[in-house]
Parts: C-alpha cells; structure tokens; sequence
C-alpha cells in the first residue's frame, strides 16, 4: 500500500476526479514538474538516495536466510561472513546505513515538493487574482478555491509520496522477483500463478467497498445540509413552528445513513475474512509446497524464510501499484486544471506594488462614445446599446434606471473590468486603451453597494484605499467620512476586528468605512452605487454628508436608486434596457410630462407618500 501522506494538505473525503494517462495529459503533468528544476541537484540526491534505500531493504531477506542456514552450518554466500554474528552484525550495519540514507531521501522529498508546491501556489494565486473579470463570472469561487487547496495537493502528495513510492515499488517488485526465480523457481512459479488473481480480485472488491462507504459518507453530508440549513435559517423554521418537520427530515435522512453502513458492513466483513484467509492461506501454501522442498533437500530452510519474506515484499509491492496509479490519475487531472488557469491570459497588472504607481495623471473628465456592449458569458444579449454621455471634471452625474437596466455594468466599463465592443470610453479625452490599467484604476474609486470589509482591524479596511497610508491620515479620512465618531465608540477603536471573528458593522456604518476608503484614496473619477436597501434617516444623513465631502472636486458617477439624493446634480442620465431614454438636470427632466424620469420620480415619490400615511 501507499505510504501515509507527508504533510498532505489534501481534505479527507475530496475526491478528485481521475484523468486518463496519455501522451498529452503526461506532457502537462512533465510541465508542471519543471517547477522542480531550481531544485534539481536536491531531487536527484533524493532520488539516488531512495534507489539505495529500496536495494539495502532488498538484502534483508538474504540476510534472514543466511543467519538461519548458518545456525544449521550452512555458508550460503561468499560475500556475506560465515559466522551467525558476523552475518547479524553486518544485517545491522546495513539497517543503520538504511536508515541512515531514508532519512536524508523524505527530508530532501519534503523539502523539494513543499518549495516547488509553494512556487507552483504563488503562481496560480498571482495568475487568479490578475484574470479578467470575465474569467470569474463563469466560474463558481469554491471551484478556484479547490483548484489552490484540492488539486495543489494532489500534485504536492505525487510529489513527494507517489512517485517515490512508484520508483520504490518498481525496485522491489523487479528486485524481488529476481531473488525469488534464483532461490526457487518451482515456488516462483507457484506464487506468480496466485497472486495476480489474488491482487485483482482483492483491489476490485476493495474499490466496491469503498464506493459503498462513499456513498454512506454522501448521504451524512446530506443529513449534515440539513442540520446547516435548518440552523441557519432557525428563525423561519420557529415562525413557522415546523420543528417537527425538520426532526422529521433528520431522523428520515439519518436512517437511510444507517441502512448504508450497515449494508457496507456485511461486505467489509466478508471482504476482511477473504483477505485474511487468502493471506495466510498463500502463506501456509508457499510453506507447505516449500516445506516439500525442503524435505527433498532441494531447498534448504534459510532460503525457504528468504523465500516467503521476498513473497511478501512482492505481493506488498504488486499490491501498491493499483491505488498509486489512481493517485498519478488523480494529479494528472490535477495538474491539467492548475495548468488551465496558468494558460490563461491575466491582465497586465505588476506584481511588485510600487510598479503600480500612477504615470499619468486624469483629470476626471470622462465620456462613453458609443458603446455597446454584452458580457462575454452572454455574448447574444447586448446589455448596453450605443450609450454616450459626457462628465466633464468635478461634475456630478447621475444614472438613472429600472434594475437590471445596465447601470452597475456601466460601471464595470468605467473601471475596464470588461471592454465594449463597439464604441469608446475616454478618459480626458483619450481612448482608455491608451492608457495602462494600472493608471485607470489607480484613479477611479468606487463605492459599492454591498461594501465588503476583510477581516482584520478597521485601520487595515480603511488602509485598504491606499497601502502606504500613515495612521494620522487613515484617522483623518475616518473623521471627513464621519466614520470617527463610531469607531472610537469601539472599546478597541481603530484596531476593533470587523468581520466573521469580529463586530458586524451596520450598513452605514460599513458604507463610512468605504467612503473612508475612498477618500484615502483621492480619485479622480468616483463611482458611488448607492445602496438599495434604505438606512435609517439619522443614518442617512451621516453617509450622505460624508458623500458630499467625497465628491468634493472629482467627478462623481451616482448609479441612484433613490432620486431623491442626485436632484443638485450637473446632469441625469436615464437608461432602460441599456439604452439612453433622455438625460438632462431634474428640473428638465421633470418638465418632459411624457418621460420616464418624470415617471420614476412620482412612483417614489407617491410609495413614500403611503408610506408615510400609514
Ligand atoms: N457578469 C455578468 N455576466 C452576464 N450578465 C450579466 C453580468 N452582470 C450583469 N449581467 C446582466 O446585465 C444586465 C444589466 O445588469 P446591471 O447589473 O448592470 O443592472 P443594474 O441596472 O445595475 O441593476 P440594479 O439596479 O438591479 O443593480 C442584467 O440583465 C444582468 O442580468
């Protein structure tokens, strides 16, 4: 069997998928492996150490069968001495330079896979985090996250267990079956007539065993869903008083989990009885058939214990071969997604941050010329048609729309996480591609809807505007973002951990943070998605005034829910199903008895005016 696996990241119960062992798939697999090069000298002194490690353990038995026939005054081999100790003696010599050489060959394996994996880790991370926005919209994140945790170790655990194990197994298989024909071919014979079928029939039982494990395992995970599900939405489970259908679905899921088991163990308990008896029978029969030998004077009894020893080693070794190789599968298949991704085009981002500062500067005067545009997983549906408008330098405008009309897409153009079609997007007016990313992005700060905070300090989520930031600077965004106030009000202050671990910041409070974030980072262009879910009005008023501080002196795109906030600004610019209905101030807009702005601003208007009634 495969050894235990060394400092394997890999999570039990991941199964990952096999891939067929071709030419082409073996190619990606040898690519990968060139991550091995800058540690080659290290690698190959492993390699050469594992070949001497798997030779010396080859000897012991000849050293066994020798210590016997000499205690019977036989003298098997001139090279070995003909004394009981002298023989011991060196079989203990030969352990200690065995040992000796195993350990060096795992110290050099481990060390050699882990700064390999490392390199093999920080790559695929680097290429992720550079793709285009595109490559994350068809992809789910827990299947990247696998692709980093899962498939890398994998490959980490062919490293460094499965293909030394191979080359180990192929020795000892070859070396064994050497020594068995030279000691006895009529009981080599014997023995390869029964293991093959032994092995065969061993593994395929084996593998249905384990498929019916699986599924037991399956079917605890779907119980486990259920417990998550009902915990997570306790309160509904409670308002609609349905404890008992959810006990319901437990028990009923819990008892299809015993029926499983208890199926599987009816056929582990035949499979351990069979491979008990046919180990032991093997055994017993090589034995008997040699104890035969033995009586005929064809064999004596040292080479019959050499004989059953290196049987054992060759059966071991045969028996290895099926699960290595499904474990060379599994890193093939493995290493062909890792691969994908470090195939992939990324953006030209710099790795190394201050690469990454602005060359040139924008003033913020923006313009769409024309652009037209349908995300690339959903090339038929153009999700913006022939939108131009124009922000000159410090104005505000505002877009304006039912859901789904293309306004945050509109943002994802402005920020060039995807690129029209048709059509220009200028910045001072030149053509964005003329610029470098890095420039674009360096100059424009959006403030989304959902603010995502990571899970460190406030200090640090605040610092995420601008990574050189002092601590004076950080706190004084804090106070223009009217952020202050409730962030000393933390016993912890600037340092309180938000977050899972930490406290849950309130959609306003979050919203300060950002704006905090933003203001660190003193754009030229501002993008501010307004948030649909409405605060509180005292709530309202503190984002709000901190908007105005932001907006100060930049160009300010409002993506607006609530007509109610953009009234002062320059320009509204009213989109439906991607395309432009009518722009122009609120007083304008207002006056186009016919248009949908009008329209839109009386339905809020209106709900808030029944809302208010009641
Ligand atoms: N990543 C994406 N891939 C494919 N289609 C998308 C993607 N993001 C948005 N869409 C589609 O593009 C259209 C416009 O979406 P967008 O989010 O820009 O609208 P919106 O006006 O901002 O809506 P809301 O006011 O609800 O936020 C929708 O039909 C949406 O389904």
């Amino acid at each position: 069997m495969a050894r235990g696996r060394l400092n394997s990241g890999s999570k039990q119960g991941v199964e990952l998928p096999k891939a067929k062992l071709n030419k082409q798939t073996i190619q990606h697999m040898v690519k990968l492996l060139s991550y091995l090069k800058p540690y080659r000298g290290k690698f190959i002194a492993a390699l050469f150490f594992l070949f001497i490690s798997s030779l010396t353990g080859l000897t012991f038995p000849k050293f066994l069968g020798s210590l016997i026939d000499a205690s019977h005054g036989k003298h098997d081999y001139s090279f070995l001495p003909a004394t009981i100790n002298g023989i011991g003696l060196l079989a203990f010599g030969m352990l200690f330079a065995q040992a000796f050489v195993s350990f060096f060959r795992v110290v050099w394996f481990v060390q050699v896979a882990e700064r390999s994996l490392a390199d093999i880790r920080r790559d695929t991370y680097f290429k992720l985090i550079t793709l285009p926005m595109n490559f994350f919209s068809n992809r789910r994140v827990g299947e990247l996250n696998s692709r980093i945790s899962a498939d890398l170790s994998q490959i980490q655990d062919a490293i460094t267990t499965t293909l030394a194990e191979m080359i180990r197994q192929i020795i000892v298989l070859t070396g064994g079956i050497t020594f068995l024909v030279i000691v006895s071919p009529k009981l080599t014979l014997l023995l390869l007539c029964m293991l093959p079928f032994l092995i065969a029939f061993a593994v395929v039982f084996g593998r249905f065993i384990r498929k019916i494990s699986r599924q037991a395992q399956d079917k605890l995970a779907e119980s486990n869903t259920v417990v998550e599900e009902t915990l997570q939405g306790i309160a509904n489970v409670k308002a609609f008083v349905n404890e008992a259908y959810e006990a319901g679905r437990y028990n009923k899921s819990l008892r299809e989990v015993v029926a499983i088991a208890v199926r599987g163990a009816k056929f582990r308990g035949v499979f351990a009885s069979f491979i008990v008896f046919c180990i032991f029978g093997s055994i017993v029969g090589i034995i008997w058939f040699g104890s035969v030998l033995v009586s005929r004077g064809e064999l004596s009894s040292g080479q019959l214990t050499e004989f059953v020893i290196y049987g054992i080693f060759v059966a071991a070794s045969m028996g290895s071969f099926p699960e290595l190789y499904a474990n060379i599968q599994k890193a093939v298949g493995a290493s062909e997604r890792v691969l994908e991704i470090l195939a992939e085009e990324g953006e030209p981002i710099e790795m190394v941050e201050h690469n990454n500062t602005v060359v040139e500067h924008i003033e913020g005067n923006l313009s769409f010329n024309n652009v037209v545009f349908a995300y690339p997983s959903r090339p038929e549906i153009t999700v913006l048609n022939s939108i131009s408008f124009e922000a000159k330098a410090g104005q505000k405008v505002a877009i304006v729309g039912p859901s789904g009309s293309g306004k945050s897409t509109m943002a994802s153009l402005i920020l060039q996480f995807y690129h029209p079609q048709e059509g220009k997007i200028l910045f001072d007016g030149r053509n964005a591609d003329s610029y470098s990313l890095t420039d674009i992005r360096n100059q424009v700060a959006i403030v989304p809807q959902d603010v995502l905070l990571f899970g460190g300090t406030i200090m640090e989520n605040i610092a995420y505007g601008k990574l050189s930031a002092t601590k004076e600077e950080i706190i004084k965004a804090a106070q223009r973002a009217n952020a202050d106030q409730f962030i000393t009000g933390f016993p912890e202050g600037y340092e309180t951990v938000v977050g899972e671990r930490g406290v849950k910041l309130s959609g306003g409070q979050r919203q300060r943070i950002a704006i905090a974030r933003a203001l660190l980072k003193n754009p030229s262009i501002l993008i501010l998605d307004e948030a649909t879910s409405s605060l509180d009005s005292e709530s309202e008023r503190l984002v709000q005034e901190a908007l105005e501080e932001l907006m100060k002196g930049r160009t300010s795109i409002i993506i607006a829910h609530r007509l109610s906030t953009i009234r002062e600004a320059d320009q509204i610019v009213v989109i439906e199903k991607g395309a432009i209905k009518e722009t122009g101030s609120h007083e304008e807009l207002m006056n186009n008895k016919e248009g949908l702005y009008r329209y839109l601003s009386q339905l809020q208007f209106e709900s808030k005016e029944t809302i208010e009634e009641k």
